[in-house]
């Protein structure tokens, strides 16, 4: 893939590699499912993953979240090897929903909060910082009032925005999705779809999504992947693509794109972009 390595005028660096994936091959016991594959993600690039079923593409999102080890090849996250990079809050992950159990008796507002749990830590002292941290987020994706609701009682739709916001709950660098919209509503994904292009555009995040949805990858990724790796295809949007890398309040922005959208009014600069 191209290389950034320019700096942006506000003299912030948006072109740090975030994901490097160095000739990576993994199988599940005997069974071979990636095999040499490389690429890497620059800060603030989007990925779109796109590839057919049992292609290996949430098996490598797993392997990038530290859920699973390459058989061979190596991976660095921040630019540090996988087996030592300890930073696991500046990742948000949301993994396929169908790898969630909908009986699961957690409220909204507990799946949020376990969102901050570092990884093996069960319990963790919750100060007023971290209460208003899961606010935050419940607020930016407009669950709020959902927060005392059991997980299993929310419509699809309102269980990704949970989800998200669960990992949006650390502010994290990076968001993982693996097909977010999968089972929800064609208006429901659109506007779940203009929330993930407004993060991009103004916030500093760098996003690697599994989709199938082609309309929103070539839309706002352009027509034809930027490499290929066997069956997987990655469509790219390049960080030097927007405009700057300064962070705003994730919330606060979240907020008026969500009233605009649910008055109905359209949002010339994310629904107007057609993207590459
Ligand atoms: N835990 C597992 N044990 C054994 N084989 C597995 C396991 N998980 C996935 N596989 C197999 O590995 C291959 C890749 O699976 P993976 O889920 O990564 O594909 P995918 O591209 O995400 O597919 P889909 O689009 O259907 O979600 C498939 O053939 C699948 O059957």
């Amino acid at each position: 893939m191209p290389d950034g390595g320019e700096t942006m005028n506000n003299g912030a660096s948006c072109h740090r590699e975030v994901i490097g994936i160095h000739n990576v091959s993994f199988a599940y016991e005997q069974k071979p499912v990636l095999s040499g594959v490389s690429f890497s993600v620059k800060e603030r690039d989007f990925i779109g993953l796109i590839g057919t079923n049992g292609a290996g593409k949430t098996t490598l999102l797993r392997m990038i979240a530290g859920l699973h080890k390459p058989s061979s090849g190596e991976i660095t996250l921040f630019g540090e090897p996988i087996a030592k990079f300890k930073e696991w809050n500046r990742i948000g992950y949301v993994p396929q929903r169908n790898s969630f159990n909908p009986q699961f008796p957690a409220t909204v507002k507990e799946v949020v909060t376990s969102g901050l749990y570092g990884r093996g830590m069960i319990f963790r002292f919750l100060t007023k910082e971290h209460h208003t941290k899961v606010l935050d987020a419940m607020d930016a994706m407009g669950i709020s009032d959902l927060k005392d609701k059991k997980i299993g009682q929310l419509s699809g739709g309102q269980q990704q925005r949970v989800f998200l916001a669960r990992a949006l709950v650390n502010s994290p660098s990076l968001l993982i999705l693996d097909e977010p919209t999968v089972g929800i509503d064609a208006e429901t994904q659109q506007s779940f779809f203009h929330m993930i292009k407004h993060m991009h555009q103004h916030h500093n995040m760098t996003f690697l999504m599994v989709s199938h949805d082609m309309e929103m990858v070539k839309g706002y990724l352009g027509q034809q992947p930027a490499s290929s790796w066997g069956k997987l295809n990655f469509y790219i949007k390049h960080s030097h693509e927007t405009q700057d890398c300064v962070e705003s309040n994730l919330a606060h922005s979240l907020k008026g794109l969500r009233e605009q959208l649910e008055s109905g009014r359209e949002v010339v600069s994310v629904v107007g972009d057609t993207g590459a």
